[in-house]
């Protein structure tokens, strides 16, 4: 469905040149879910827009829905549904109009338009809203008619902006069963971009991660987490002037992986946090550092970010930095 090779971007901002993408190569097959991950600023947007024929690439090649970017913008923009980071959806109309003007964009009959806009109005649970104007709808029913809005054509493949971006969880979880329906329903091609590490870990099936404008991981969220990361091993102690003394005896732990500190807190990588944490608390104990509280993680998305960048893809306003928001099982230490 989309077949991508060394697609390239580069802006010119003041006689400086940004090179937001880097040569992507990407396969998506018919019916994926396939979420792009990345942290501000890596190039998701740019390849996105790149992917549906609205910016041309600097160099490269792209096929999407069986057409050329360049050479058919048209072939690709009749056969995709494209949901950008900002509203589409006017002001003027009404929300039924809106998605019938819409229709008539892609050639449809007003007759087929207006039979398109209901099963949208239907689909995405707009009904009652069909005679509101989009400024009158929360944020959560705006991006549902964002969706509904790309989907009049009943394209095979749509791509996603941000689709949960800015809602309250429930709105998110919303949109995530309207997503996860389309493609059960119509098996849709799914390709979108999150900063929700969590919803693209439990609903894609591939997650791509791109970070200065270059792909970086591809595979499955398990497959990246059990190759790239590991488990994590959280001790905070009674004395922040202990804690170097603590990272340092992590450091030296059979198989440890990456030692970080905060404050009073030791956070250790390793294969497998459930063998790892007894053996460092007596390590702790034997060297006469006081351990107060003891917890293990599976890890996350950000732990493979992490591994990959030495950085954190996780936004500040999730978690603490640091802290893993994987499952976690604390345990009370003496
Ligand atoms: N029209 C433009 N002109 C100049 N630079 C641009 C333009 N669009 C994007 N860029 C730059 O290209 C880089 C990639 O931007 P892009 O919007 O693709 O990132 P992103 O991963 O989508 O980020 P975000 O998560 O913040 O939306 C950034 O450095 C950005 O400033």
């Amino acid at each position: 469905m989309i077949h991508a090779r060394g697609l390239t971007r580069r802006f010119m901002i003041k006689k400086e040149s940004v090179d937001a993408v880097r040569g992507l190569d990407i396969d998506v097959e018919a019916g994926q879910l396939v979420a792009f991950l990345g942290p501000n600023g890596a190039g998701k947007s740019t390849s996105l827009r790149m992917l549906t024929s609205l910016l041309p690439p600097t160099s490269g090649t792209a096929t999407v829905a069986g057409r050329d970017v360049v050479a058919d913008p048209a072939g690709v923009r009749a056969r995709i549904g494209y949901v950008g980071q900002k509203n589409g959806a006017g002001e003027n109309f009404r929300v039924r109009d809106e998605l019938v003007t819409q229709g008539r964009c892609y050639g449809l009959t007003r007759r087929e338009a207006g039979r398109r806009a209901d099963e949208v109005l239907d689909r995405l649970e707009l009904g009652p809203l069909a005679g509101r104007k989009p400024g009158t709808l929360s944020g959560g029913q705006r991006r549902r008619l964002d969706i509904a809005l790309g989907l009049v054509h009943r394209p095979a493949l749509l791509f996603l902006d941000e689709p949960s971006t800015g809602l309250d969880p429930q709105s998110r979880a919303n949109i995530w069963e309207h997503i996860l329906r389309l493609r059960a329903d119509h098996g849709t091609t799914l390709f979108l971009t999150t900063h929700y590490l969590e919803e693209a870990d439990s609903m894609a099936e591939r997650v791509v991660i791109i970070d200065h404008g270059r792909v970086i991981a591809d595979g499955t969220a398990e497959g990246l987490k059990s190759d790239l990361a590991g488990d994590r091993v959280t001790v905070t102690l009674h004395d922040a002037s202990e804690t170097a003394r603590a990272a340092v005896i992590a450091e030296r732990m059979a198989g440890a992986g990456a030692v970080t500190t905060d404050g009073t807190t030791v956070w250790l990588r390793v294969p497998r946090a459930d063998a790892a944490l007894p053996e460092y608390l007596r390590h702790l104990e034997a060297s006469g550092v006081k351990a107060a509280t003891a917890e293990t993680s599976r890890p996350t998305l950000d732990d493979v970010f992490l591994a990959l960048t030495g950085r954190s893809l996780r936004e500040s306003d999730e978690t603490a930095p640091g802290a893993p928001a994987g499952e976690t099982v604390p345990e009370t230490v003496a």
